[in-house]
């Protein structure tokens, strides 16, 4: 066969420019279609996030992709992606207010990155917002007066003080707070005030642009369905709520938050100390390495007391950290023993016991692995 020329190259490209062009056409129109999803479910307050109808079409279209000889997980992962500006676009429509006769929200806090987020989120869903920051305190009673809800979204070795030193409440004034931790503010919001109390723990960063399938723990205070209409109202801007008790909660973050941040600063403790040439060892990582650098390295990115914070204000890390202390220097006498038929048993007992967790995480960040490695380019 002669050699096809490098005309026939370009005559190609030109034709896949054609096809990607295309393609923005049909996302450009269904953008559109959209935004018009969206103002219909901010009428009638439907929630952004439609998890049974995302099921039914991406099963349709997976179906419709094999019979066509388009690998499944390609329209799968493009629909997924085409989604999430969905939820964005859907976003700015804004949404239905649950309850429109409810005083002003006062977010106590509110000019920090979280508060920021849910003051967005109450005034595109119509409500008044007010915030009470750092310097604000001087007008409390003015910015708290006939509050309907106050959102207290302060670092967490601030949350107890701030909310001692709130003036009383109305009655009927739903408390919350946002902190990564649960049992002190709950127990401290109880004290304040004799109204409705409720504990939420956005499991999330401030930097999103939508709620959308993200997760906000609840732990109930007291007077519980005098704020289920305030549940609603998040429910409306895309989250699944998870109710725990505070104590279960705070178990959990030692080890999901505390245990996790205080490893991580180790290991870039441990990197610093050795100089590590970060650019060479970036050179030398596979994609999952890379994914775990980035992992630690994140943390260094944020702010210091942000995550002294979520470590010491939690009585049971000091205990946590000695349990691990205490796993790494069994490793350790392993390692030193050059016990390896030891590692193998305990790596296969440990197998055992993350079961079937064990093949989905190996899956999950499988997918990670695979879209961190598409985003990158040498160009
Ligand atoms: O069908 C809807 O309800 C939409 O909002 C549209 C759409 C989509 O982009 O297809 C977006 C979000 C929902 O979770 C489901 C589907």
């Amino acid at each position: 066969m002669a050699e096809r020329s490098s005309q026939e190259l370009d005559r190609l490209r030109d034709r896949i420019d054609e096809v990607d062009k295309d393609l923005l056409t049909l996302l450009r129109r269904r953008l559109d279609l959209v935004g018009e999803v969206g103002s219909i479910k901010h009428e009638q307050g439907l929630p952004i996030y439609a998890p049974k109808r995302e099921a039914a079409m991406l099963m349709k279209r997976r179906e419709e992709a094999t019979l066509m000889g388009v690998p499944p997980q390609l329209i799968e992962d493009l629909l997924r992606r085409i989604m999430r500006e969905s939820y964005a676009s859907e976003n700015d429509v804004g949404f239905k207010c649950i309850n429109p006769d409810v005083g002003p929200i006062v977010i106590v806090g509110g000019a920090g990155k979280l508060g920021t987020l849910f003051s967005q989120l109450f005034r595109l869903s119509g409500y008044e917002v007010r915030i009470l920051d750092k310097d604000d305190w001087p007008n409390a009673d003015a910015i708290l007066d006939g509050a309907g809800v106050v959102v207290v979204s302060v670092p967490i070795h601030h949350t107890n003080a701030v909310i001692a030193q709130l003036p009383t409440l109305p009655k009927e004034c739903v408390l919350l707070d946002l902190t990564s931790i649960k049992q002190a503010p709950l127990a401290a919001m109880l004290s304040k005030h004799q109204g409705p109390v409720v504990g939420l723990h956005p499991m999330f960063g401030p930097d999103l642009s939508s709620l959308a399938k993200q997760v906000v723990v609840v732990c109930h205070g007291r007077d519980e369905a005098r704020y289920q209409w305030l549940l609603e109202q998040i429910r409306i801007w895309g989250a699944r709520l998870h109710e725990a008790p505070a104590s279960e909660h705070d178990q959990a973050m030692q080890l999901v938050q505390a245990m996790r941040h205080f490893t991580a600063f180790v290991y870039g403790a441990h990197l610093r100390r050795e100089r590590a040439d970060l650019d060479q060892l970036l050179q030398f990582s596979s994609p999952i390495y890379r994914l775990e650098l980035a992992m630690v390295g994140r943390l260094f990115a944020q702010d210091a007391k942000l995550y002294g914070d979520i470590i010491f204000s939690q009585p049971d890390t000091l205990a946590r950290a000695r349990h691990y202390m205490d796993r790494y220097q069994e490793a350790l006498k392993m390692l030193e023993h050059g016990d390896k038929a030891g590692f193998e048993a305990q790596f296969n007992d440990i197998a055992d016991w993350f079961g079937d967790f064990a093949k989905q995480f190996q899956s999950e960040s499988g997918n990670m692995l695979l879209s961190a490695n598409d985003n990158r380019s040498e160009a």
